[in-house]
């Protein structure tokens, strides 16, 4: 094969392979140590739940064709995933966020030696699949063998023999492939061996009933495999095929891959919204579940923005596309969710190291049982073979290996689906474990809308004082500053410009009024400004400790007024205290608004306040917490960022899609405190889950284990014990899928 000569060769490039078949969740670790062998081949990561494969690839030393061949030599079905025209062809898989364009595809090899691009397949249906007719095959070939037995007794046993070997030759093909590759240990070398080792011994029935109930095994596994894909899958479902554009006056229907920024869509009511928009025409109430996991409609007129997947409710909306498909909100969540599912937990990363060294234990032991025991003059050499070959087939990983991602897979699935966006399995571990929650109060644990509530001048001139205020608090992106300047403008304060405005970090503002220095901020800095009377002091700790946020004006040195504002707390906030406190777990509120304020709100809420932090005090108090166990961290990301990256896991709560969710270890797109105890809670079932799938995998093995060198049970219950349990762990993990954070 010629090398397509482009200018990179010699360099190494990051594919991305789409790869079909893989059930068995061995077969990772299979193409992982045979393309481990070839030359060239480096950083190769298999997730079989996302039937994907990663590797950087040097192709001087080794043609994309030739990985190609490897991956189809073990019985797998590779397509290399095109990254520069998109690969999914509208109708099976209308919106996939293919962000394998990170990883900086390359296409021109392939081309240059015919291999198929840009051909995702739609996924074949489980009854078309090779396993399937490999299975059906099998049974036939199975009935026929004891169709004979019964007619023609004397040469059944060839019937069954020749019966086992059409069978288990696709097997041992993919066994030798393997093996040659370097990857002696698989469960089609452990089934090869172990039914053509009991054709040797006689076993001729069994041997073949073995290879049919594997067979039958492996479409079993491939079924609860899709399933447990499916799960994230729906999530893309919820977008649209098809968008009605607005062109001229004219609607015509395009497929929703074609929308472009800029163009108008018509949504009619009970349809789904096929972009991210902006509405241009229409009032109607929308239905942003897929995204915040809320039911209840969210009011929607000109100028609201809406997300592809919700649903229109009440009347048609003209909507502005402001967002290619690939990049709307609901794709990136899948996106963060299918990445989610490749950071492996700790507890995986020691289950693969385990099964890796699993089966050579086995084939061992199996090898063992087979001689030592004749050897010693106990039994016929006959039994204990038999028995060794079906220790063997106890030897497959495969529920093992699978137990964690499955469950990962299906918890991560579950959170996204209500809004609850978790960033894999690391994450997921440490949320189990949480000791403490520190909340952010503005904008977290509140609405982060202050209102004024209360003015106060010392001269009695209200108007004046406002006026003031607003002319610094213009220039503050604060949400106090904000409730001051909206205060003033209702209040149709005289419009008074401020000069030389500066913010003072975690403190207030300061500037020029009429020539005259002013500073506005917290009474505590007031004082340090200057006088703060003994009057405005005590009306200023009065309001303070009904919860109320106090700003001092100060001019000149001298204090002239303060304006209370409340922020209300978030309306589920008390409940989703309380429901983490039923967890076992603390809250704590970091704030930097002052004591008596921050304890006000906080023993309302039922918890308790660090108060008058500044932003890196919080981060010193983060450590401190941590000194009890694992601490997670809520805020809005505005300017909580250091606490947030100092917790154990950093959660980004926010009003749908204002959430920084691709920085924190979490995302809560729904704004409820109510779901950080649903994230904590769903966490533990996944843990639950995870421990229960192990133990299933292991307890079923060292059972059959037990039965089997012991003579109780033979081949068959060997052979129906492993997929028996891979089935049983994907199912468990699957019941997860059904669990609702936060409800
Ligand atoms: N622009 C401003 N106008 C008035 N007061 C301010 C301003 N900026 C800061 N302050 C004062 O400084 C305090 C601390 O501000 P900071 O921004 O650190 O906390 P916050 O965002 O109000 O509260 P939290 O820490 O709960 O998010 C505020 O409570 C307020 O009293
Ligand atoms: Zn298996």
């Amino acid at each position: 094969m010629t090398q397509p000569g482009t200018p990179d060769a010699g360099k190494a490039e990051a594919l991305v392979f789409r790869v079909e078949g893989m059930d068995c969740a061995s077969c990772a670790g299979t193409i992982t140590t045979a393309l481990g062998h070839l030359p060239g081949v480096s950083d190769i990561n298999v997730s079989v739940t996302r039937e994907r494969m990663a590797l950087s690839l040097d192709a001087a030393r080794t043609p994309v064709g030739a990985i190609e061949k490897a991956v189809r030599s073990l019985g797998f079905v590779p397509t290399l995933l095109d990254g520069k025209s998109d690969a999914a062809p509208p109708a099976a898989t209308p919106h996939r966020h293919d962000h394998e364009h990170e990883h900086g595809l390359a296409c021109a090899h392939d081309r240059a030696h015919g291999a198929p691009v840009a051909s995702i397949k739609t996924e074949t249906p489980w009854w078309r699949s090779v396993k399937s007719r490999h299975a059906a095959i099998g049974v036939v070939l199975v009935a026929l063998s004891f169709a004979a037995e019964f007619f023609w007794p004397q040469s059944s046993r060839y019937v069954f023999s020749a019966a086992t070997l059409v069978l288990v030759a696709p097997i041992a093909k993919r066994a030798f492939a393997a093996a040659r590759l370097g990857a002696p240990f698989t469960i089609q070398m452990l089934m090869s061996i172990a039914s053509i080792g009991a054709l040797i011994i006689g076993a001729v029935e069994e041997a073949a009933v073995v290879v049919l109930l594997f067979l039958i095994g492996e479409v079993l596994e491939g079924l609860a495999a899709a399933r447990a894909r499916s799960g994230i899958k729906a999530l893309g479902s919820l977008i649209p095929r098809t968008a009605m554009v607005e062109d001229g006056g004219n609607l015509h229907e395009v497929s929703t891959d074609q929308l472009a920024i800029g163009q108008t869509v018509v949504c009619r009511p009970g349809d789904r919204i096929p972009a991210d928009g902006v509405v241009l025409a229409g009032i109607s109430s929308v239905d942003e579940s897929p995204m915040t996991g809320e039911s209840v409609p969210v009011a929607k007129q000109e100028g609201s923005a809406v997300f592809a997947g919700s649903i229109n409710h009440d009347a048609s909306l003209r909507i502005r596309v402001e967002r290619a498909p690939s990049d709307n909100t609901i794709a990136r969540i899948i996106a963060l969710v299918e990445d989610a599912q490749e950071a492996r937990a700790p507890t995986e990363r020691f289950i693969d190291r385990f099964s890796r060294l699993y089966m050579p234990a086995i084939v061992a032991f199996s090898a063992l049982v087979a001689i030592v025991p004749p050897l010693a003059g106990f039994g016929t050499w006959d039994e204990w073979i038999y028995r060794g070959l079906a220790l063997l087939l106890i030897g497959c990983p495969c529920a093992l290996v699978i137990s964690v991602p499955a469950a990962i897979a299906s918890g991560l699935s579950a959170g996204a689906r209500h809004g609850v966006l978790i960033k894999g399995g690391a994450v997921i571990e440490t949320l189990a474990e949480a000791k403490t929650v520190a909340f952010d109060k503005t904008g977290t644990l509140t609405m982060g809308r202050p209102r004024v509530t209360d003015v106060v001048a010392a001269d009695g001139d209200e108007a004046r004082l406002i006026a003031i205020a607003a002319a610094i608090e213009r220039e503050s992106s604060h949400p106090l500053a904000a409730a001051i300047v909206d205060h003033a403008n209702e209040a149709a304060a005289s419009f008074i410009a401020g000069e030389d405005i500066r913010a003072i970090a975690g403190r207030g503002m300061e500037g020029r009024v009429d020539g005259r220095e002013a500073f506005i901020g917290a009474p505590r800095f007031a004082a340090e400004a200057g006088g703060v009377s003994d009057d405005l002091a005590e009306a200023a700790a009065a309001f303070e400790s009904k919860g109320k946020t106090v700003a001092v004006v100060v001019l000149d040195g001298a204090a002239i007024g303060l304006v209370a504002m409340r922020d209300e707390p978030r309306p589920d906030a008390g409940a989703g205290i309380a429901a983490l406190r039923e967890l076992g777990v603390d809250s704590v509120m970091l704030t930097g608004d002052n004591a008596r304020t921050g304890n006000a709100i906080a023993a309302r809420l039922g918890m308790q306040a660090r108060a008058e932090l500044l932003p890196q005090n919080k981060v010193e108090e983060i450590r401190r917490l941590a000194a009890n166990g694992k601490v997670v961290m809520v805020g809005d990301g505005i300017n909580d960022a250091p606490a947030l990256a100092a917790a154990s896991i950093g959660v980004a709560i926010g009003s749908g899609t204002d959430v920084a969710m691709e920085t924190a270890d979490a995302a809560l797109m729904g704004s409820r405190i109510t779901d950080v105890a649903g994230m904590i809670a769903l966490s533990r079932a996944t843990m639950r889950n995870i421990h229960q799938n192990v133990a299933i995998a292991l307890g079923l093995k060292a059972v059959f284990l037990i039965t089997t060198v012991t003579g109780l049970s033979g081949l068959w219950i060997a052979v129906l014990a492993d997929t028996g349990a891979t089935v049983l762990v994907t199912m468990n993990a699957m019941r997860l899928l059904a669990f609702r954070p936060g409800r």
